[in-house]
């Protein structure tokens, strides 16, 4: 074994930029807190106005304080895989799953190039295994990954021989290779030829409903009159490798369509991801699994060799990792960011500052686990040696006597030795009894050991469970980036995601998983339990931006203020927090090499997604609380794009925003025609007299023209037509309800 500190696994990188940032950033912090002690001696000299925007304030104040806990020390590693070969004698196996769950807002094709990108990574095949959960139940995509093992017959020999650096096929070839490679005669053919076989392929997939034999025979008869809600359990191995050849051949590729009942709750994504472990444990067992969305392809052929590079380094320097996360990327993303969900920044900021205190959340794909913490082992009890109890292992992990061996052998750190040992086959039967709906009753699925229930970003939940334990995690950003998806764009999609996400984090947050009822009662760290409280704050953050947006409309619609004077030497606190607070944010996009039109969309989405997305996924956690509503998993919509020529045209249509009449635009289209409103009196002068000399001033038109600028594509809405105009019925209730506003506001303002 090599020299560890000559040909290092990993290195930790420290970033130069932090010192700049930590000045602005207490700079920051001083003005916050003047404003609020400005605030709170002279509350009693103005009205609830000022009350509110102290309250609003103090949040803020807190908010910010948390996301500098968060940031303070940043942690970035460097990954060397070309050292990997003479560190370890052989490399651990990787069980890799993909889930989808409807073949119709996930084109198969889509999930096929994901399948495509891992199978053909840069890894013995022998060590590695493929699974495809399918939670729709589609014999078309089960179609799709037949003819993709075929495919892959071609496909993985010419990555691997020409060192295809994308291998996602409908990434590589929608540009032509770079012509260094391309001059070689017997290189071109192949290349042609390949692209001919690709393009056979997809019309294939394309036309599987009408291939796929209606009458559901041999291969596909489990899927004969199956209704994607009502079904039993079909397992299928697609490809064996049957002879674990590590070169030349493919790894094994399982399609699983979990069994579903209609009274059965079937907990969505952490569902699916809990019965790929059992029935992997049973086939395959190896002591690592990678998981990702089915439009995540891997971008990189290396990524198994940097997460191991981590995982393996980190277990030498005995640093208790458990899991590796790459950040989401997505591919052929729209110009400036229109939507802001690049999540550039988030990923740089929050991923590599939690990498100071104990790692990175887990993202729900592009993400490396033990199998040993999927199963809830403690880095305190990694000696188990043999000492399980069986009945103990039954309680925890249900009755199937196959899977609790091999869970035992993976507590105690012998599963390297069974993995391939048997033929895959030879576990069906076992595999069936193991996706069973009832198999979990019981059992610590889902609230001990696998992934955790209870909140639709499992996710976040899962890892924080993890970091409970005293377990850390990494962030690993290899070059080229390591996985890529499809981000949610147009508006519906969009806010339907993001509605999700705030469900989901609010649901942790109001839930025994509090981190900080957590910190109390585990390991987890305190300062991560504050990153982990800023992280599910994120739902309910919109109560104070939006009280923040509307008092600015109440002011001057009433002839009030909340902000001192410009003329006032306390005007300047505000102004230069504003000043400073965006001038921060933009140099940290241009740093990374994003424009300012970028910045700008980023900025203006976040108003809008508070206004809409946030807003109502906290609704619907309340209406959880009352019991009136269960939430559910709205899965998004991906959209292949290419980026040839004839793509340009949808793309430019894609960044603009659209609408539905879905109830979630009724609240911005409303603050938008308050605003518009109170612009309108105050330009005008049709506001009633000030009491005292508080009357509004500059400063309250400056916030309702800059809430006005970030609603720019609502304002646009209300004059367009089509899906880029805001429904006529959601217009009228926004109206509505501004009427309202109006009415009340008056009436509050006589008291
Ligand atoms: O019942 C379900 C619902 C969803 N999924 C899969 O879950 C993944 C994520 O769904 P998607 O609609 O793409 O959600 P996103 O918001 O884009 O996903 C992010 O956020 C989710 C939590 O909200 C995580 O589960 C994801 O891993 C993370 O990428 C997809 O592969 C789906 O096929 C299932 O397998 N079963
Ligand atoms: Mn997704």
């Amino acid at each position: 074994m090599a020299n560890p500190t000559a040909h290092p696994l990993y290195e930790e990188i420290s970033l130069k930029h932090v010192t700049v940032r930590r000045i602005l950033d207490i700079i920051i912090l001083f003005l916050q807190l003047s404003l609020l002690v400005y605030r709170f001696f002279n509350l009693n000299n103005n009205g609830f106005t000022w009350l509110l925007a102290f309250l609003c304030e103090l949040w803020f104040t807190i908010d910010w304080i948390l996301s500098l806990c968060i940031i303070w020390t940043p942690i970035d590693y460097k990954t060397y895989p070309e050292n990997l070969i003479n560190q370890v004698a052989e490399l651990p196996a990787v069980d890799m799953f993909v889930t989808t769950a409807d073949p119709v807002l996930e084109p198969p094709i889509i999930t096929v190039n994901t399948v495509l990108s891992l199978l053909a990574v840069d890894y013995p095949a022998d060590k590695l295994a493929c699974y495809v959960s399918d939670d729709g139940c589609s014999p078309i995509t089960f179609y799709s990954l037949v003819e993709a093992s075929k495919f892959a017959q071609l496909w993985v020999p010419f990555c691997k021989k020409y060192n295809v650096q994308l291998r996602a096929p409908f990434r590589y070839f929608s540009v032509k290779p770079i012509s260094s490679t391309y001059e070689s005669l017997e290189f071109q053919q192949e290349w042609g030829k390949m692209k001919e076989e690709y393009e056979k392929f997809c019309q294939k997939v394309e036309e599987a409903h009408k291939l796929v034999p209606s009458n559901l025979s041999a291969d596909y008869a489990a899927f004969k009159d199956i209704e994607s809600k009502n079904h039993p359990s079909i397992i299928k191995v697609i490809w064996e490798n049957k002879n674990g050849f590590a070169d030349g051949l493919l790894p094994h590729l399982i399609y699983i369509s979990r069994e579903k009942r209609p009274n059965m709750s079937h907990h969505y994504k952490a569902g699916a991801m809990n019965v790929l472990t059992r029935i992997s444990g049973l086939m395959t067992n190896a002591p690592y699994m990678l998981n990702v969305d089915c439009d995540m392809y891997a971008n990189n052929p290396k990524i198994v060799l940097h997460a191991m590079c981590l995982m393996l380094g980190l277990k030498q320097n005995e640093s208790n990792c458990a899991f590796v996360q790459f950040p989401q990327m997505f591919y052929d993303e729209l110009k400036d960011d229109p939507f802001g969900n690049q999540m550039v920044i988030g990923f740089e900021a929050f991923g590599l500052g939690m990498g100071g205190i104990q790692g990175p959340i887990y993202a729900g794909t592009g993400c490396f686990h033990t199998r040993q913490v999927i199963y809830g082992l403690s880095p305190s009890n990694t000696d188990i040696n043999g000492k399980l109890m069986k009945e103990v292992l039954e309680q925890q992990f249900g009755y199937s006597k196959k899977f609790t061996k091999s869970v035992s052998e993976t507590l105690c750190g012998l599963e390297e030795k069974t993995f391939c040992q048997d033929s895959v086959l030879s576990s069906i039967e076992e595999a069936y009894k193991v996706s069973s709906c009832s198999y979990e009753r019981s059992t610590g699925w889902g609230n001990k050991v696998g992934w955790f229930y209870g909140s639709a970003t499992e996710d976040v939940l899962t890892g924080m469970r993890i970091h409970a334990r005293g377990w850390k995690s990494a962030l690993c950003m290899p070059d080229p980036p390591a996985f890529m998806g499809c981000s949610a764009i147009g508006g519906p999609e969009f806010m339907i995601q993001r509605k999700r996400w705030a469900t989901g984090v609010s649901e942790i947050l109001v839930s025994k998983h509090n981190p900080i009822f957590v910190a109390l009662t585990s390991k987890l760290q305190f300062r991560q339990s504050l990153a982990y409280t800023w992280i599910l704050m994120w739902g309910i953050r919109c109560i104070p931006e939006l009280s923040y947006a509307v008092l600015s409309a109440y002011c001057l619609i009433t002839n009030t203020s909340f902000l001192p004077k410009v003329n006032e030497a306390a005007a300047m606190v505000p102004i230069a927090l504003f000043l400073i607070q965006y001038i921060e944010t933009l140099v940290s996009y241009l740093r990374v090499g994003l424009s300012v039109r970028a910045w700008w969309n980023n900025m203006r989405m976040s108003k809008i997604n508070a206004a809409s997305s946030q807003l109502f996924g906290v609704l619907g956690v309340i209406l959880k609380l009352l019991g009136l509503s269960e939430t559910v998993f709205e899965v998004t919509q991906k959209d292949q794009f290419t980026s040839n020529d004839e793509g340009n045209s949808t793309k430019a249509d894609a960044s603009v925003f659209t609408f539905s009449d879905s109830p979630i635009f009724v609240l911005p289209t409303t603050l938008l025609l308050l605003q518009l409103t109170a612009l309108v009196m105050a330009f005008l002068v049709l506001q009633p007299p000030a009491h005292g000399g508080h009357g509004a001033g500059l400063l309250e038109i400056m916030c309702s023209i800059w809430v006005v600028l970030c609603f720019w594509p609502f304002l646009k809405g209300l004059l367009g037509k089509g899906k880029q105009g805001i429904p006529v019925l959601t217009k009228l209730k926004a109206a509505g309800l501004a009427l309202i506003f109006l009415h009340l506001s008056k009436r509050v303002s006589m008291v």
